[in-house]
């Protein structure tokens, strides 16, 4: 798939060749249902009216954009289901909409309230509430925050890339803790991927996955005061969103105990390797630690099952489901 730059005349073109001007590429899941198979027709039942193409894209891992793609090839072959009533109305908000914060970002603000959602033209109900997914590395936490947040248009905040960060640039420069506010932002939108800023610098990739954050890391992680002042950001932050999808090791007992949905996700272990390994397979220079269940995963899964009614909590064994199969399992069991 190629696309030009976010703008006006945008061409997507699928893997199959098809390109369509940007304004065929803005979805009515009651059209488009056989997208990702009964997800998108439990999301036209959920009130969820347009997913995004162009931003969908963007966002998404290769393997679930490529899935995607596939289904989306297949609508255009096929033609869209007519036996479900098509409503005409505006597409869901830009990907340029407003934001949300860890610390202050001039220009960002809370997502979305439900009023403006419904007065952009999203139907109610649009209560998802917040998520937590939890579990070891390489089970598709992430893939999954990002499916959840594009399909439903909820931001998503991944915990992991803010350890990254720290011992990227706080440790490095000697910042204490309880300065980590004042330095990292995170920012945070409905339907797309988070940035973290240094002092206002967008953090890159190769920072995070790099050699200074992989020495760094294993002492962030172990530090408590590092994580209570980690935890306190991210909290900041689930604060100020009734909808919100949040990944970590921990999320449930630590930073969303009344969360909707929680979520525990695993894979064995061999598969999760697999996975890391053909993740990054372009990026040879980082390493693939993929651990097996550790005792603070074992912990929050038997918080989990302890603190939460049944039909809050989800424990997922991914290891022979197919990205699209966990996304609509996870959706299938958001309670109401
Ligand atoms: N169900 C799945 N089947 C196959 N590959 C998957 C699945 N879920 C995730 N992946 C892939 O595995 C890799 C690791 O997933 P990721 O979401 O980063 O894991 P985590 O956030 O739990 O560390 C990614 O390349 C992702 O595309
Ligand atoms: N909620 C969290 C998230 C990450 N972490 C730590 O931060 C590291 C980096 O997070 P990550 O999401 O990139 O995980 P991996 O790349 O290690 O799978 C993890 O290996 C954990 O040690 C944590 O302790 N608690």
């Amino acid at each position: 798939m190629t696309s030009a730059p976010r703008g006006g005349s945008r061409i997507v073109r699928t893997p199959d060749d098809h390109t369509l001007p940007t304004e065929a590429i803005t979805f009515d899941p009651q059209e488009t249902h056989t997208l990702f198979g009964a997800l998108v027709a439990d999301l036209a039942r959920k009130g969820v009216l347009a997913l995004h193409l162009a931003s969908v894209a963007d966002g998404l891992d290769a393997p679930m954009r490529d899935a995607f793609h596939r289904d989306l090839a297949r609508v255009l072959a096929t033609g869209p289901a007519r036996d479900l009533p098509v409503e005409h109305r505006p597409p869901a908000p830009t990907p340029d909409g407003p934001g949300t914060v860890g610390t202050a970002l001039p220009g960002a603000g809370p997502s979305p309230t439900p009023a403006a959602r419904t007065a952009a033209g999203l139907a109610p109900p649009w209560d998802f509430g917040r998520m937590s997914i939890d579990g070891p590395n390489a089970a598709g936490k992430t893939t999954l925050m990002l499916g959840l947040a594009h399909a439903l248009g909820m931001p998503g905040l991944d915990t992991g890339p803010t350890y990254r960060a720290v011992a990227a640039h706080a440790i490095p420069q000697g910042i204490p803790p309880t300065d980590l506010a004042h330095h990292l932002t995170i920012v945070i939108r409905p339907g797309l991927a988070q940035r973290l800023l240094w002092r206002g610098i967008d953090i890159r990739d190769d920072d995070l996955f790099g050699p200074r954050a992989g020495a760094n890391i294993g002492h962030v992680a172990g530090d408590p005061y590092w994580r209570e002042a980690i935890r306190d950001l991210h909290a900041h932050i689930c604060a100020q969103h009734r909808d919100i999808v949040v990944v970590g090791r921990d999320v449930a007992p630590t930073l969303l105990s009344d969360a909707t949905l929680n979520v525990f996700l695993t894979a064995d272990l061999p598969v999760r390797h697999t996975r890391r390994e053909l993740q990054w397979a372009h990026h040879p220079e980082r390493p693939v630690h993929v651990d097996a269940l550790t005792e603070r995963d074992l912990a929050t899964r038997a918080w989990i099952a302890e603190h939460r009614p049944q039909a809050h909590r989800l424990d997922l064994d991914t290891t022979t489901l197919r990205i699209d199969q966990v996304l609509d399992t996870v959706v299938h069991s958001i309670p109401g």
